[in-house]
């Protein structure tokens, strides 16, 4: 396990404002395409590539299947499965014309793993921190480096105590 700060802020983020996002970023890369595939890079770009696929009319969706967060924890990193032979044929080798999708980009090392795979794709995603900024073409949120985003589907209803009490 690679050492790691427990992020000082959090991000929550609601199904609404993530679809709204996504749709933000849909417009945006409307005006880039047209895209001959979508690559989600998993679990994280599965929901995030649905919507835009949908928005772009994109019917071809391919994954990278990468893991390298514990929840907060930073592990190495490991490629579960590769983009397909099909997929790379479809972007000339280079990815040129491919859009890959993911939730975020943090330190930037899965987005750097997988521009190495096909540097010409395009790279988009919902949310990016300062440090993995750099790696990406196209994304509508930036929070600081010592945020922690936290996704829908991670979160559920809670209580939540009133401020008196000693709620932050
Ligand atoms: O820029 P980085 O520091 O590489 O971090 C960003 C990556 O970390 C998260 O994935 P995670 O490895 O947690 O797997 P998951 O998508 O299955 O949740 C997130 O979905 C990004 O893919
Ligand atoms: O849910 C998540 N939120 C984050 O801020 C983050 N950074 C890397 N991996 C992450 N996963
Ligand atoms: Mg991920």
């Amino acid at each position: 396990m690679i050492a790691h700060k427990t992020p000082d802020k959090a991000f929550p983020v609601s199904w609404d404002q993530f679809h709204r996002d996504c749709r933000a970023l849909s417009w945006r890369l409307n005006e880039t395409g047209p895209f001959h595939a979508v690559v989600a890079i998993t679990r994280g770009g599965l929901v995030p590539a649905a919507i835009v696929a949908r928005e772009l009319g994109v019917r071809v969706i391919d994954t990278v299947c990468i893991a390298s967060y514990d929840h907060l924890h930073k592990s190495e990193l490991k490629v579960l499965k590769g983009i397909s032979d099909m997929t790379v044929k479809l972007g000339g080798g280079s990815g040129r014309n491919l859009l890959v999708v993911d939730d975020l980009v943090d330190t930037g090392a899965t987005a750097r793993v997988v521009r190495s795979m096909i540097p010409d794709a395009h790279f988009a995603t919902v949310y990016a921190k300062p440090l993995g900024k750099p790696l990406v073409d196209t994304f509508i949120t930036e929070v600081s480096q010592d945020t922690w985003i936290y996704f829908p589907w991670d979160l559920d209803l809670a209580f939540a105590p009133p401020l008196r009490d000693g709620a932050a």
